[in-house]
C-alpha cells in the first residue's frame, strides 16, 4: 500500500516548484520536481506553509522576544526574521519526532540535573544513562565540563556566560529530546531564570528537571577536583556555593537528598528517575 504526502523545500530547491513522492513499506521516492504537480498542489502548499507559519510563530516569540514575525509569502515559501537571523524558513521534513520515537520505542524528552559542583551530577548522569542503556533505552548525556571543551569553550564563568552555556545547552538537549532521545544534560546551571527558560523551550512536561539537593559541606568535604579549596583560598573567584549564587529549584520534578546525612547510592538515584521516566510514559512510544 502506498499513500501520497508532500514535501516541502528542504529536498528540493526554494522557490516555485513542489516535489511530491509516495511512501511504500521501504520508504518513499521522490517523482520529481514541478511539473504539472506544482500547478496543482501549489493551494495545498500554501496552506500547509500558513499551518507551519501559524504553529510556529508563538514559539519564536517566546525563545527571544525579538522576533518581528514579519511574512514574505514568496511563491508559498515562509520567510520570517528570528533574532538576528533574517529571511529563514522553517523546512519540516516526512520523518518527523512521532516516527523516530516509535523506531526507538520511547519518548525523547530532557532530564536536566542541576546543583552544586560536587553533588554528583556527572556520577548520576552516567548511572542513569548506563541503566537505560541495560533496558534497552538510547540516553545521551551533555555534561557541563564536556560541553565546556568543545561547543562551550568560549565561556567562562560569569553571570551571563554561564546564562549562555545553559541557553546553548537547552537548545542542543531539545534538539536530542526532538530526535527521540533522553537526553541528560548534568550542568550547575545556577540561575532559575536561565532553567526556566529552557524548560520553556521545551514542549509541555518534556523537561525534567532533577534536583541534587546535597548540602554544600557534604560538596565541600568531597572536593573530587580540589576547586573548592581553591576557592576558599581565593584562587579560583566567583565559585558557586562560595563567592556565586546557587539558586535551587522550587519544583523540581525529581529532588535527590540525603537520607539521615547518607547519600543514596549512584545506582538507586538512577532507579528513581527511570521509575519517574516509567510512570510518566516515556519508555513507551
Ligand atoms: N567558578 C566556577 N564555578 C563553578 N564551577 C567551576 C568554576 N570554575 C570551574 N568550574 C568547573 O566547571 C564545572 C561547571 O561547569 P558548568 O558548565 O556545569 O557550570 S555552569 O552551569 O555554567 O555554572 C564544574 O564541574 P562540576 O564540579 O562537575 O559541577 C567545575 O569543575
Ligand atoms: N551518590 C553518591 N554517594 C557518594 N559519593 C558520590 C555520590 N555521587 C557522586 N559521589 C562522589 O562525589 C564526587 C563528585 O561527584 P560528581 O559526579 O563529579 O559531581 P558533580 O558532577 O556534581 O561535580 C565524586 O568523587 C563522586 O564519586
Amino acid at each position: 500500500m502506498s499513500s501520497v504526502f508532500f514535501c516541502p523545500s528542504t529536498v528540493w530547491p526554494a522557490g516555485e516548484k513542489i516535489g511530491f513522492g509516495y511512501s511504500s513499506v521501504r520508504g518513499w521516492r521522490s517523482t520529481g520536481v514541478g511539473g504539472v504537480a506544482s500547478v496543482y498542489l501549489r493551494p495545498i502548499r500554501a496552506k500547509m506553509a500558513a499551518d507551519r507559519f501559524r504553529g510556529r510563530s508563538g514559539e519564536f516569540i517566546e525563545e527571544n522576544g525579538k522576533c518581528d514575525c514579519s511574512v514574505t509569502e514568496r511563491n508559498t515559501l515562509v520567510l520570517s526574521n528570528v533574532g538576528n537571523s533574517t529571511n529563514i524558513a522553517w523546512h519540516e521534513c516526512p520523518v518527523g519526532k512521532h516516527e523516530r520515537q516509535k523506531l526507538l520505542k520511547q519518548k525523547g524528552c530532557v532530564i536536566w540535573i542541576t546543583g552544586l559542583s560536587g553533588s554528583g551530577k556527572s556520577t548520576l548522569a552516567c548511572a542513569l544513562s548506563r541503566e537505560l542503556h541495560m533496558l534497552g533505552y538510547l540516553s545521551y548525556v551533555l555534561d557541563g565540563d564536556n560541553v565546556r571543551h568543545g561547543l562551550n569553550k568560549d565561556l567562562g564563568f560569569k553571570a551571563e556566560d554561564r546564562s549562555e552555556n545553559i541557553r546553548r545547552i537547552g537548545e542542543v538537549a531539545k534538539l536530542f529530546a526532538d530526535a527521540g532521545i533522553i537526553c541528560i544534560a548534568s550542568l550547575i546551571s545556577p540561575y532559575r531564570v536561565d532553567r526556566d527558560a529552557c524548560r520553556a523551550m521545551m514542549p509541555y512536561s518534556t523537561f525534567i528537571e532533577v534536583f541534587m539537593d546535597i548540602p554544600l559541606e557534604i560538596c565541600e568535604s568531597r572536593d573530587a577536583k580540589g576547586l573548592y579549596k581553591l576557592a576558599r583560598s581565593g584562587k579560583i573567584k566567583g565559585f558557586t556555593g562560595i563567592d556565586d549564587p546557587y539558586e535551587p529549584p522550587l519544583e523540581s520534578e525529581i529532588l535527590l537528598a540525603p537520607i539521615d546525612g547518607v547519600c543514596p547510592s549512584p545506582v538507586s538515584m538512577a532507579k528513581q528517575v527511570i521509575s519517574y521516566l516509567d510512570d510518566k510514559g516515556f519508555l513507551e512510544a
